[in-house]
């Protein structure tokens, strides 16, 4: 595995290619997205058999522009997706916008998180299949909102109940991706971890390690 970076790494890492014109913001959140969506159905083959059920829970900034990436992605397969957002569309950075724009403009569903609050997921009709956590990336530089933990937690009881499955998009929201140090802690381990280019620091370091699940590590062509 090559060498795991901090997020300045990474960030510099894109911000060469897109000022040296060999790829844009848009076209790295892109291949992001859908090297999640490949990775799920490597992982997952039979997942492919069906049309299934995804809730995409998307962030403020480009973590959840993947999230909403991987949303319409999902749904050009036929899949029932829900984007459950925390943030609001208009104030996403650019690339976000566009891709969740391009969602809610095909009739997405865009719910806030507010329905995850006290409600009892073990019995969700109709399950979820897959849970993809988009809310945080490297990003994060503080503890997560209650709300959002809130989520999380309502998210783990469904899991002990159903067999659906948790993708962590670039790295599980809450771990700090530059020293794996769980910034809120919540009972939800992801069955996968898919990161972009190289690990980062966060997923080998601290209880980063132990909160990847299956690491995957795609390249988005940089
Ligand atoms: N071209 C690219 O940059 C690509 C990026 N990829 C994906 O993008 C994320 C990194 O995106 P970024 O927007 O820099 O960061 P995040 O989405 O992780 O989060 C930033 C926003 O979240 C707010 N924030 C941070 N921590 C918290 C918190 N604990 N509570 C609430 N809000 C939080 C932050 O607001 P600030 O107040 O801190 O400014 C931002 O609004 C990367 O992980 C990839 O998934 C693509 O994959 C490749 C192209
Ligand atoms: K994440």
């Amino acid at each position: 595995m090559t060498d795991a970076l901090t997020s300045a790494q990474m960030r510099n890492i894109e911000q060469t290619a897109i000022d040296g014109g060999k790829v844009t913001g848009l076209e790295l959140m892109d291949r992001a997205g859908k090297a999640v969506v490949k990775a799920i159905f490597e992982t997952w083959p039979d997942l492919l058999n069906a049309p299934r059920r995804a809730g995409i829970l998307a962030g403020p900034g480009n973590n959840g522009g993947d999230g909403f990436v991987i949303a319409n992605r999902l749904r050009d397969y036929g899949w029932d997706v829900e984007v459950f957002h925390y943030g609001d569309i208009d104030k996403m950075p650019p690339d976000a916008k566009v891709n969740a724009l391009a969602f809610a403009n095909a009739g997405g569903v865009v719910s806030p998180i507010i329905p995850f609050e006290g409600r009892d997921m073990r019995f969700a009709d109709p399950p979820t299949d897959v849970w993809i956590d988009a809310f945080f990336g490297i990003g994060l530089t503080r503890p997560l909102p209650e709300e959002v933990r809130a989520a999380f937690l309502s998210i783990s009881y469904e899991r002990n109940w159903q067999s659906n499955k948790l993708v962590a998009v670039d790295i599980l929201s809450g771990i700090d991706a530059d020293t794996g140090e769980r910034l809120t802690e919540f009972p939800l381990k992801p069955d996968m971890t898919v990161t972009f280019h190289a690990p980062k620091i966060g997923h080998l370091e601290g209880e980063g390690a132990d909160w990847c699940g299956q690491l995957i590590v795609k390249n988005i062509g940089l």
